[in-house]
């Protein structure tokens, strides 16, 4: 079985949001420090051995959360019909990664989320 490389970079965002019809206090405008990991999978490594280098993965990423830095996540267009959760944001960030990042070799394969240090969610497509 031919082997893979994964990638691993790890980013955040602030943003509020507000959970409708949640039973409780997440119905409410609230904050959060986000955090997001991205791991992508390589199958073949370049000339200086990098599978793809970690400055266009971060620079991605951060291209990528200047959309929800500092908003309140119900009011930007893809979280209009949507609760903004970790599991929603996580699915939308996947999307737009993997726009921009996989090519032949190099797929996007798990985005996670989290709201705070010890709650989270991740997409992947299987
Ligand atoms: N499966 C999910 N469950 C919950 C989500 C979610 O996105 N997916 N989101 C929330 C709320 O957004 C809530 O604010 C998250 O709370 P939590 O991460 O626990 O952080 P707190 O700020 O509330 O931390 P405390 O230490 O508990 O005050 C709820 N559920
Ligand atoms: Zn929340």
């Amino acid at each position: 079985m031919p082997g893979v490389y994964e990638i691993y970079v790890k980013d955040h965002f602030a943003a509020a949001h507000v959970l409708k019809g949640y039973d409780g206090n997440c119905s409410n405008m609230h904050g959060h420090n986000w955090i997001v990991e991205a791991y992508i999978q390589c199958t073949k490594l370049d000339h200086l051995g990098m599978g793809i280098d970690f400055m266009d993965v971060k620079s991605a990423v951060t291209d990528v959360l200047s959309k929800l830095d500092h908003t309140t996540l119900n009011d930007l267009p893809e979280f209009c019909n949507m609760n903004p959760t970790s599991e929603n944001v996580a699915k939308f960030l996947y999307t737009q990664l993997s726009r921009h990042l996989n090519t032949e070799h190099i797929t996007v394969t798990k985005v996670m989320v989290f709201e705070s240090p010890g709650c989270g969610s991740s997409y992947r497509e299987v």
